[in-house]
């Protein structure tokens, strides 16, 4: 394979691709971290797909242009395009396509054989006990569940070793419960393995829980691409004013209150009290916070059930929908949003740059 250092790489991936079809045209220039799950996020038709495969190298785009980790993949100035089977990639559809007549154990073999020991990265045994695959290898893939059957397709693709791991929308096939079953494993993905994953999704719950990067595409064009904590607030992206619009805040376990059942999380140096949680003191989490769970006084007041009263400043007011105003604000570094009546903002006088306390009604762990 050839593989040139870059001109202009990054640590990350860094992608330039521009594909045109009757009625869509893609246009996408991208940096994305070397590092955790980056979603590509947006409606049907927007070009998730259309992205992964010009990543994967399935599309061809004429002047496109890849790096990951200053490899080059394809740089079409130059005349490079690596084809996809010499690309070290794993891929994972949204329907898990094992071979029928293989034992999964035989499936995953399959998947081994591709790499030469010195390239393999991650071993056989710690794909298998990443997914929970191990009381399933001697079945058929006709004997497992739907579920089953993608921690099969999603430990066959890490067998291979991949520098690049993608996935188009892995959990969509599934029902809710077994949704629930997988992302606890590819979770786990996220935190032991050191392969950057992209990931399509429209689901802004999946997006909320494994992304740490979002992109989101509309109409074939990266509408923003940043750091997950920072474009879920930002007023002027559709995520906001989604009727379940959240933002997620990292926070660390600093103390357990075992009388109550609560631990006090910390982000900024400001508390955030939530259901006790079972985790280690210093453990690192992640939270979300929906807009409609806050409410904005100008007074720090203690005299409510709300055990969340964190001091925060306004950063920007946007008029969601008739009656409703958004609120983003500034805690301790970290952005918040609110969801207030209008009434309400004008009776408080609210305006960029004022000083004021967030009561946060809910707070739900995510990971
Ligand atoms: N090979 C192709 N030739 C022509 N048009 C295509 C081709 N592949 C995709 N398209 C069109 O490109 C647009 C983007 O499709 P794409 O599958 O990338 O979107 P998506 O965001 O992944 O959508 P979904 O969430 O529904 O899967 C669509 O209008 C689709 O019809």
């Amino acid at each position: 394979m050839s593989r040139a250092a870059a001109p202009a790489a990054t640590g990350g991936i860094e992608a330039r691709f521009r594909l045109a079809w009757p009625g869509f045209a893609l246009e996408a220039a991208l940096q994305l971290p070397a590092r955790g799950v980056s979603a590509l996020f947006g409606q049907s038709g927007s070009g998730k797909t259309s992205l992964l495969r010009c990543l994967a190298g399935l599309e061809r785009a004429r002047d496109g242009f890849l790096a990951l980790r200053g490899e080059v993949w394809q740089d079409e100035a130059r005349g490079l395009f690596v084809p996809t089977h010499r690309r070290p990639l794993g891929y994972v559809f949204q329907e898990a396509s094992l071979f029928p007549h293989l034992s999964v154990r035989r499936n995953l073999e399959f998947g081994m054989r591709r790499v030469t020991a010195a390239e393999r990265r991650v071993s056989l045994d710690h794909a298998i006990a990443l997914l929970g695959i191990e009381p399933l290898l001697e079945r058929m893939p006709e004997r497992l569940s739907g579920g089953e059957r993608q921690r099969v397709a999603i430990a066959r693709a890490l067998a291979t070793s991949p520098r690049l791991l993608l996935m188009d929308e892995p959990l969509a096939a599934l029902d809710a419960p077994r949704k629930a079953e997988i992302l606890p494993y590819l979770e786990r993905l996220h935190g032991e393995l050191d392969i950057p994953v992209v990931y399509v999704s429209h689901a802004a719950e999946e997006v909320a829980r494994l992304a740490d990067h979002v992109v989101l595409l509309r109409d074939g064009r990266v509408q923003a691409s940043g750091a997950i904590a920072e474009v879920l607030p930002r007023l002027d992206l559709p995520f906001a004013r989604d009727e379940d619009a959240f933002v997620v805040v990292e926070a660390q376990v600093a103390a357990h209150d075992e009388r109550f059942a609560l631990t006090r999380l910390e982000f900024g140096g400001l508390p955030l009290w939530i259901t006790g949680l079972d985790a280690p003191l210093g453990a690192q989490v992640r939270a979300r916070v929906l807009a409609r769970d806050v409410s904005l006084a100008l007074a720090e007041r203690h005299d409510s059930s709300i055990l969340n009263v964190l001091p925060a400043r306004v950063v920007s007011l946007d008029g969601a929908s008739p009656g409703r105003t958004l609120v983003r604000l500034d805690c301790a570094g970290r952005a918040l949003l609110a969801r207030i009546t209008t009434r309400s903002a004008v009776q408080l006088g609210i305006v960029p740059g004022m000083a004021l306390f967030a009561q946060v009604k809910g707070v739900a762990l995510l990971r």
